[in-house]
């Protein structure tokens, strides 16, 4: 008999994740299991490790030791392409858009990214264009599409890297630092398009400082301290933890 959770509640999961630079343990030994089709935030102080650990889940460094699994499929090392293919989609905490091409431009190459037999092909059918500008209708910016995209505000160049990411269809969007940096109108706005697109089934991991966004939107959070997780919960457990005000403030 078996004490791990049933599948329906598992999504992503990592077990002994570790990765070090040099003498800096940026993750040590994480073993975290995310919430399926919820909102699962992901905090800590400054330097905790946050967004290593992303990036070691998402391909974009390799871990020194442990496994990740989605779906019940090892996903550890895979580069960033076949694991976007596999229904991860992410966001940047400084945005990865490509500033001297349009919006709508921008929102094609990011369906590349993701595809890449495609950006071989570079076909530009009519259907991807349709998606394409349906998604920016729906963060907002459509009327902005043949703007380059150096020339957008901060907060829109986050929504249309939301859009982006949602061109390859991911069941689960990890979003690093959605809010940093915005004005709190578009806050509300990106936190407003993270919960309509829950509602839908995808699965959020969200690293984000802005504790009044953590707490509003977040159905399950993981704290990190030091390269692993400490505390975890609703996020009323985890605000009343002692262990977290401890990280935080150092008391
Ligand atoms: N490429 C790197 N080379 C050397 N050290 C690194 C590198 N990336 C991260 N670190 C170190 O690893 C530790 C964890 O950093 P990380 O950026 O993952 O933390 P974080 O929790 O995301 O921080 P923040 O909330 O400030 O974004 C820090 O001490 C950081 O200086």
């Amino acid at each position: 008999m078996t004490t791990a959770a049933p599948p329906a509640t598992r999504n992503l999961e990592t077990v002994g994740l570790t990765k070090s630079f040099g003498g800096v343990h940026a993750v040590r030994d994480a073993t975290v299991t995310f919430r399926h089709g919820k909102i699962n935030a992901l905090i800590g102080p400054n330097g905790s490790g946050k967004t290593t650990f992303f990036n070691c889940v998402t391909g974009m460094i390799k871990p020194d030791a442990g496994t990740v699994t989605f779906r019940g499929e090892d996903i550890t090392r895979r580069a960033p392409h076949k694991i976007a293919q596999a229904g991860i989609g992410r966001s940047f905490q400084l945005c990865r858009i490509f500033p001297r091409m349009t919006v709508l431009e921008n929102m094609l190459a990011a369906v590349r990214r993701t595809r890449r037999r495609e950006l071989l092909k570079g076909a530009r059918n009519a259907e991807e264009i349709d998606k394409a500008r349906a998604l920016l209708v729906r963060v907002g910016i459509d009327h902005l599409e043949n703007i380059e995209a150096r020339n957008l505000s901060y907060g829109q160049q986050k929504l249309l890297e939301l859009a982006g990411v949602l061109m390859g269809d991911p069941d689960t969007i990890m979003l690093d630092e959605p809010a940093g940096g915005v004005n709190p109108a578009l806050v509300g706005r990106i936190g407003t398009l993270v919960q309509e697109l829950n509602a839908e089934g995808r699965t959020f991991l969200v690293v984000e400082h802005n504790m009044e966004m953590v707490m509003s939107l977040s159905h399950h959070v993981i704290v990190f301290d030091r390269g692993g997780p400490i505390a975890e919960g609703s996020p009323a457990v985890v605000q009343s933890d002692p262990r977290v005000l401890e990280a935080y403030l150092g008391v």
